[in-house]
């Protein structure tokens, strides 16, 4: 590989994990799923932390699956350039045959912004980059869809969904949620109750090149790089529908 623009290159390294994730699930298969999550997460992370550390030598990188030592590394909260990737989101999804909702992420983050990201959707086929933002689909009144955790939803949500007129959506991993919100199947993600940095970044900062409302659910800035990598809510919308789910939010929760 050469150097490429930073977009190219997250979205190569994303779709490159994704194709050695299905071909680590097509050669250890699904009867032991937890023997099967764990190559897959450590096969992906050394693939983008080898590749990094060669094309990018220079760059921090804060991933899932690095030691509690490495992502307490106080040179990354130093550093203006810092790679913040999930080898593979949607862990339990991966693990259970059939299912295509689990995903690839890798954002660069540069001085307090989210500058390049891809979302490898490996079993669907497709990675959504930075380089070529998706074109947001129109949304036009009525009843809507609001992705949510299929096996860690939130309380809320299903009384936010009766008060804004949605539907909720049930479906694993966040990079496939801020996907579906990207490219039409639902038009929301609402997420609260525990995350982390890599499980948004890469989607997010796909979703604002796109031009989606992203936020936490109080409406405050969604910030990356932090010492502690919890970043526990998420709000992620076409524009037009954020203002009333940030209200709906809002209301259950006073
Ligand atoms: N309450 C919680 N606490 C910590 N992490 C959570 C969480 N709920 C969801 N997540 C993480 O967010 C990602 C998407 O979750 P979900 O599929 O439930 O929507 C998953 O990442 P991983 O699969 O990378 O672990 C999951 O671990
Ligand atoms: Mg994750």
């Amino acid at each position: 590989m050469t150097i490429r623009d930073d977009h190219a290159l997250a979205a190569d390294l994303a779709t490159e994990a994704g194709e050695l994730l299905l071909r680590i699930r097509e050669r250890v298969g699904f009867d032991d799923p937890k023997a099967l999550r764990a190559e897959g997460d450590r096969g992906a992370h050394v693939l983008l932390m080898e590749s990094l550390a060669r094309l990018r030598p220079s760059d921090s990188v804060l991933s899932e699956e690095a030691t509690r030592d490495e992502r307490l590394d106080p040179r990354r909260l130093g550093a203006e350039r810092v790679w913040i990737v999930d080898p593979l989101d949607g862990t339990r999804e991966f693990s259970e045959e059939g299912r295509s909702d689990w995903a690839v992420h890798v954002a660069l983050w540069e001085k307090g912004e989210l500058t390049a990201g891809a979302v490898a959707l490996p079993a669907q086929g497709r990675t959504l980059t930075t380089a070529e933002p998706p074109k947001l689909p129109a949304y036009d009144k009525g009843r809507f869809r609001i992705a949510v955790s299929r096996t860690r939803p939130a309380e809320f949500l299903q009384p936010l969904a009766h008060l804004v007129g949605a539907d909720l959506v049930p479906m694993g991993s966040a990079g496939a949620k801020i996907a579906a919100v990207l490219t039409g199947e639902v038009e929301a993600y609402v997420h609260a109750g525990g995350q982390y940095e890599w499980d948004s970044a890469a989607p997010v900062a796909v979703a604002q090149a796109a031009g989606a409302h992203a936020s936490r659910i109080d409406g405050a800035e969604l910030v990356y790089n932090q010492a502690d990598p919890s970043l526990p809510d998420i709000l992620i919308s076409l524009p037009e529908l954020a203002t009333s789910l940030l209200a709906g939010i809002r209301d259950l929760h006073r």
